[in-house]
């Protein structure tokens, strides 16, 4: 079965990070950007978590795995299964899946709730990569490729789209004639990565004048 990708709003969310090692660590790092309240919970954290804990403002428990922890209210949005012990971290995997909660396993076990793919961002484009548990050295790899071939004008380009929404839905009320007018300007623009921003605001611009034209035209 395949599995589905989304991106999560973990903005105040409770995240559980069972495990205090170096994955732990990067897991908390990534969610750490993402505004989620964070615990950690294991017998022995890293300096680095330690030293990070005052920045993120989470908490640090320094207590073995326990059952009890995954009933904490309010519930855990998601869970990390991070220890160094394969065994644990499918029983804890387990655990989550009896009480409903989004478990992702560290060793890639199948009782895993969910992957961590390599991502690559420039706000306001996220692109996630993963090879299915097959290869993370090979997701780590063709992140950097894509990372490298990501061209900063296709971020410029998302953010005047995103700002001129409302505009073409007011120009442009009928959803067919918006939609091929979204799809037609987006294909185009790849032939205007290289310009400026304000030439690409000028360049919108026109296309949706004509593109009312055309509907009105139509209409007539
Ligand atoms: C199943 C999964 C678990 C999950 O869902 O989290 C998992 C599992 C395991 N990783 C292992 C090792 C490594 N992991 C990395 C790196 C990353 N690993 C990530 C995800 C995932 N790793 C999920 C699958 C995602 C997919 O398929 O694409 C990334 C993408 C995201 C992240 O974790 O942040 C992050 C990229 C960081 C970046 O973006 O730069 C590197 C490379 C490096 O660090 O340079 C190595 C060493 C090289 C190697 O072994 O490949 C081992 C073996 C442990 C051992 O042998 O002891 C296991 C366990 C197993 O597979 O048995
Ligand atoms: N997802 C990924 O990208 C990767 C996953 N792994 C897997 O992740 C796991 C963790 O690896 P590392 O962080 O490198 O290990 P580590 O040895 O650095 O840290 C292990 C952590 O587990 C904690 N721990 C041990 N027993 C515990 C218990 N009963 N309850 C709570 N915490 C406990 C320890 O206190 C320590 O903080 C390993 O199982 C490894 O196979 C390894 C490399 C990459």
């Amino acid at each position: 079965m395949s599995q589905y990708m989304a991106e999560l709003n973990l903005t105040d969310r409770a995240v559980l990070i069972v495990g205090g090692g170096q994955v732990a660590r990067r897991k908390l790092n990534g969610l750490a950007e993402c505004g989620a309240r964070i615990t950690v919970a294991a017998p022995q954290i890293d300096a680095g978590i330690q030293q990070q804990a005052a920045a993120w403002g989470g908490t640090l428990r320094r207590i073995p795995f326990h059952e009890t922890l995954l009933n904490a209210a309010p519930r855990w949005t998601l869970v990390f299964a991070a220890t160094g012990e394969a065994a644990l971290n499918r029983r804890i995997a387990a655990l989550c899946n009896q009480r409903a909660l989004l478990c992702n396993c560290a060793d890639g076990a199948e009782e895993s709730g969910f992957r961590v793919p390599a991502v690559i961002r420039d706000d306001p484009i996220m692109a996630a990569v993963s090879t299915g548990g097959a290869s993370p050295a090979l997701s780590r790899a063709l992140k950097e490729h894509f990372q490298e071939n990501l061209q900063p004008g296709w971020a410029e380009l998302a953010r005047l789209f995103g700002a001129q929404r409302e505009a073409v839905k007011q120009a442009l009320p009928e959803d067919a004639a918006r939609y091929r007018f979204w799809r037609e300007t987006a294909l185009a623009a790849r032939d205007r990565l290289t310009h400026a921003p304000q030439e690409n605001a000028r360049w919108l611009q026109q296309r949706l004048q004509a593109a009312q034209q055309d509907a009105d035209a139509n209409r007539a």
